[in-house]
């Protein structure tokens, strides 16, 4: 049954996000506004019900927005808030903007405990930047630790915002969140939207999650993509409650989605304009497209999956636009494609999704951040039509003769810390500091200049763990600085390992060099003869490691057992073997590279 929209008028819509650090409880509120308003059923089960993805529950992070539209009454009015939902981990901060896009104001929601974090800081600015409304909500007042006179005290002080306008809340005892609707209504300005993200359904084809800035959108219209120029018909538009729902019609102001027979990738591009047929309209001012910071080789197992392979990425990334694809291919892993992500986390992300919802398993690369050249040579630069190349890949790695000079990203990282962590979280990184500044007497903000491979892999699982969770992170581009790089390869048994073949800092080939020969050692399995781990700059053999050869009869052990028990073994140690890739005659799991690159001591 289709919701009639027509009743709810651009003044009475707000269009609001939630923004927090990482588990200041960002999704127990959304659960409560949804509750509140009557979108979902008051219970005990509402545990974030906006994380619909399974990677989000099992990891308990928010990776991607899902929004909802909630009906409230307030002194005798109808309103529509749409609730734009934004994920939480610093990979993301780009999806966060792209959610505020679509929102005049934010709740800004802080631990009444923990207080301001990096991203707390770091989502501030992505929202005063977007010149959105902003409501401080100092939330889990009923913790024991709680102090909301200090959080406040720090928000007017960083953020410039007078302390009674912060409210006060226990999402998880549901304290206060009415008050929460109160200042949405009264704080947020009604305005007009945009369009802001696309899903792919196996049966419905692309779903367009859009906000109308003018106009009106039904069944039956004819749509033109702006980007693209396609025509298409409107089959469905509704709101997302958070679930599809069809309405009649989507009205100047409301977000909802729509269905108009897109089946491609390119066809729903975010940011594009949808307009009219025969009446074309300047479009939106697009938004700051998503810029991969880590790359990395994703190829089939057996290259009989390569097609599927294909179709799964292709639909991956439809729901996910930031992750950008390049067809590559390489000697030893056969035909795939270079990925570019937000991070690492991303990539792991994008990897488990890939596992989980298209059952894909593929080998992945070591990542490598966007590496550049300044050639010297006559040929190479004839060979590229440019003097300054972009290297994603570590196979395409210049040889130093035939280059000036090689640049790495970097990247202006902030910490926020309790200071007696400070000395140990940078050790080793290579980082510049470049601002200091105390929250209160406990707490500093650090700024760093770091090139972007000190941080990408682990330093955020560093980071938690040497300061026992209490330090934060986020981070933003910084341009390119010179660099003294080389590519290491890593050799078992004289085979080079492609995927561990990874660009890096020559003053720490040798430690890097040793410390992946020594972590691989202990990630592959013993076999039925002696494996030698090496480390190669070039021809030269920088480390190396023994593995020692063991004799393993998984059949002998269950001679004699009843036959069932013994086909079963076999059946697992095939299915063992597939999680396996060969190098050489090397057997190693396919999951032992990701482990050996995170160099942090988690043994
Ligand atoms: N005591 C107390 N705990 C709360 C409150 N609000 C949230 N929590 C808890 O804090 C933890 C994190 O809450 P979430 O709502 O998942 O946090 P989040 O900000 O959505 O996290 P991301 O989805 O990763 O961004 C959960 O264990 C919640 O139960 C509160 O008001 N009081």
């Amino acid at each position: 049954e289709k919701l009639d929209m027509s009743t709810y008028p651009v003044e009475s819509i707000r269009n609001f996000s939630i923004i927090a650090h990482v588990d200041h409880g960002k999704s127990t509120l959304a659960d409560r506004l949804l509750e509140i308003t009557g979108t979902i059923a008051k219970t005990h089960h509402n545990k974030q019900v906006l994380d619909k993805l399974q990677v989000e529950r099992e990891r308990g992070i928010t990776v991607k927005a899902q929004s909802a539209s909630l009906f409230y009454s307030h002194e005798g009015a109808n309103y529509l808030l749409n609730l734009i939902d934004t994920p939480g981990h610093v990979d993301f901060s780009y999806e966060v903007s792209r959610s505020l896009s679509a929102c005049q104001g934010v709740l800004l929601v802080v631990d009444a405990n923990e207080g301001i974090q990096a991203q707390t800081v770091a989502n501030f600015y992505l929202a005063f930047e977007a010149q959105l409304a902003i409501i401080p909500v100092i939330n889990k007042i009923d913790l024991k630790n709680a102090d909301p006179e200090r959080v406040e005290k720090q928000i007017e002080k960083l953020f410039d915002i007078p302390i009674d306008e912060c409210v006060r809340i226990s999402a998880k005892q549901g304290t206060n969140v009415e008050k929460v609707l109160q200042k949405v209504i009264e704080k947020i300005p009604p305005l007009k939207a945009l369009v802001f993200d696309s899903t792919f359904d196996h049966y419905r084809g692309v779903i367009a999650n859009i906000a109308l800035f003018g106009g009106e959108i039904q069944k039956g219209h004819k749509v033109v993509s702006a980007h693209t120029k396609k025509r298409y018909e409107v089959n469905e538009v509704g709101i997302l409650t958070p679930n599809e729902q069809p309405t009649h019609k989507l009205y100047a102001g409301q977000v909802g989605y729509l269905i108009a027979g897109m089946k491609e990738v390119t066809e729903a591009q975010i940011g594009d304009t949808l307009f009219l047929y025969k009446q074309p309209v300047e479009p939106l001012p697009g938004f700051k497209s998503a810029k991969p910071m880590v790359f990395a080789g994703m190829y089939p197992v057996d290259q009989t999956e390569y097609n599927n392979l294909k179709s799964a990425l292709e639909r991956l990334t439809l729901n996910d636009s930031s992750v950008t694809v390049h067809r590559d291919s390489s000697l030893a892993l056969g035909a795939g494609w270079r990925l570019g992500f937000l991070g690492l986390l991303h990539m792991e992300v994008f990897n488990q999704r890939l596992e989980q919802e298209y059952n894909m398993s593929v080998i992945v690369t070591a990542p490598t951040v966007p590496y550049k050249a300044v050639l010297s040579s006559a040929k190479l630069i004839k060979e590229y039509r440019k003097a300054e190349i972009t290297i994603i890949n570590p196979a395409q790695f210049p040889d130093k003769l035939s280059v000036s000079e090689y640049l790495e990203p970097t990247v202006l990282g902030t910490i926020v810390t309790p200071q007696e962590y400070i000395g140990k979280i940078l050790c080793d990184r290579r980082a510049v500091q470049k601002d200091m500044l105390y929250i209160d007497e406990h707490r500093v903000i650090l700024k760093y200049l770091f090139p972007l491979n000190e941080i990408v892999v682990d330093f955020y699982d560093a980071l938690k763990s040497l300061s026992s969770g209490y330090a934060s992170f986020d981070y933003e581009d910084a341009g390119y600085q010179a660099a003294d790089l080389i590519k290491m390869d890593i050799l078992l048994n004289g085979n080079p390992v492609e995927e561990l073949a990874t660009i890096i800092h020559n003053d720490k080939a040798y430690a890097t060099g040793k410390f992946l020969c020594e972590r691989l050692k202990d990630a592959i399995p013993r076999q039925l003869f002696e494996i030698a781990i090496q480390a190669a700059i070039g021809k030269k053999i920088i480390a190396r490691e023994t593995l020692k050869a063991y004799r393993k009869n998984v059949v002998a052990k269950c001679y004699g057992g009843d036959i069932t028990r013994r086909m079963k073994l076999l059946k697992r140690q095939a299915e063992g073997k597939k999680l396996m890739r060969k190098i050489g005659n090397v057997e190693v799991p396919r999951d032992a590279f990701i482990r050996v690159l995170k160099r942090q001591t988690d043994k």
